[in-house]
């Protein structure tokens, strides 16, 4: 490919922080690798809350000015993981945060949730025909924990996944491009459950008060489900800097950290994911036994039942 280099990864998310939580090591791994690291970002984050008492007066119902504070700590998320090509979607400001599920914000003009879904996937498309990337990460369905800008962010990526590729849509951005692998974020279940473990053994010598459950992990599902484990434990200085960074939204000691509800969570290094379109290569971690540090430097005990071995590297079996 022209021009460009030989591994192209693109990332779609919701909001600043979420690139950092969910695949932080990933993005840091492929970076220093020499990928292309594309990261496109929905929101500004608008809506979130704000952990800092500090910085309290950036709030939504203050002076509304976490939006442009988080496109700063989005920059230095990304400066720790080596990921100089990140973008909002249709340019910063253009969609709103849209709040929780249900919360009025839903509805507010601007605001993600309610985008027209094909014009999104428009401003997408232009980046997908410009990067021309083999291997996209999105959520799954249900956004990984039902926040409706998660929701969006995965129907505008595999839409502008299917747009960029039709040679009938919008000629004018670019030529059609065909992505040929598609990853949803997951989480196996045994090691989120090893790891809540391991953090309730020893939360008295954390710095919070209370422990989240499996259920508050965005993407959690039975192992089977997962095809791919990406190894980051090279890289969890720089993911737990990454999340760090997003000072506002994420309070972090290693290997847990809490998000604003301060419910602490483990701080994975190994980043899993679910193959959802494409080829999944046939050599990998073989199938018998848990593998892969679940955690920064702490081994997973969770056993795994699928057959397959699955990938090591999201850019098996792709061409340049
Ligand atoms: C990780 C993530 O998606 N964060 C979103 C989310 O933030 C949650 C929200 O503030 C909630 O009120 C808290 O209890 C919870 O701890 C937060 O994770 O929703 C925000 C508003 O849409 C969004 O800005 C934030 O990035
Ligand atoms: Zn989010």
């Amino acid at each position: 490919m022209k021009d460009l280099p030989d591994r192209r990864l693109l990332l779609v998310h919701a909001h600043p922080d979420d690139e950092s939580i969910n695949n932080g090591a990933t993005m840091a791994k492929y970076a220093a690798e020499g990928a292309r690291v594309t990261l496109v970002t929905c929101t500004l984050g608008e809506e979130g809350e704000v952990i800092p008492p500090a910085l309290a007066h950036l709030a939504p119902d203050r002076d509304d000015a976490l939006g442009p504070h988080r496109v700063g700590e989005l920059a230095a998320a990304m400066a720790e993981l080596g990921v100089s090509d990140h973008r909002f979607l249709g340019g910063p400001g253009r969609y709103r945060d849209s709040g929780m599920m249900g919360a009025p914000q839903n509805h507010r003009p601007g605001a993600f949730w309610s985008a027209d879904l094909d014009e999104a996937a428009g401003h997408l498309v232009a980046v997908v025909r410009e990067v021309r990337p083999q291997v996209l990460i999105t959520y799954d369905p249900n956004g990984g924990y039902g926040h409706p800008d998660h929701i969006q962010a995965h129907r505008v990526a595999m839409r502008a996944a299917e747009l960029a590729a039709d040679p009938g849509f919008r000629p004018d951005l670019g030529a059609p491009w065909e992505i040929a692998k598609i990853y949803w974020n997951r989480v196996p279940r045994p090691v989120a459950e090893s790891a809540f473990g391991r953090l309730r053994e020893v939360l008295d010598k954390t710095p919070f008060a209370k422990a989240g459950s499996v259920d508050d992990v965005p993407g959690v599902v039975d192992d089977p489900v997962i095809t791919t484990e990406i190894d980051g434990a090279a890289f969890a200085v720089a993911k737990a800097s990454a999340m760090r960074a997003h000072v506002t939204q994420i309070e972090v000691a290693e290997p847990w950290f809490a998000l604003s509800n301060a419910l602490a969570q483990p701080l994975l290094t190994t980043e899993y994911y679910e193959l959802v379109r494409g080829e999944r290569s046939e050599t990998g971690v073989p199938s018998a036994g848990g593998r892969g540090s679940g955690e920064t430097g702490i081994p997973s005990a969770g056993g795994r039942v699928s057959a397959d071995p699955r990938e090591t590297d999201l850019f098996q079996g792709v061409a340049p």
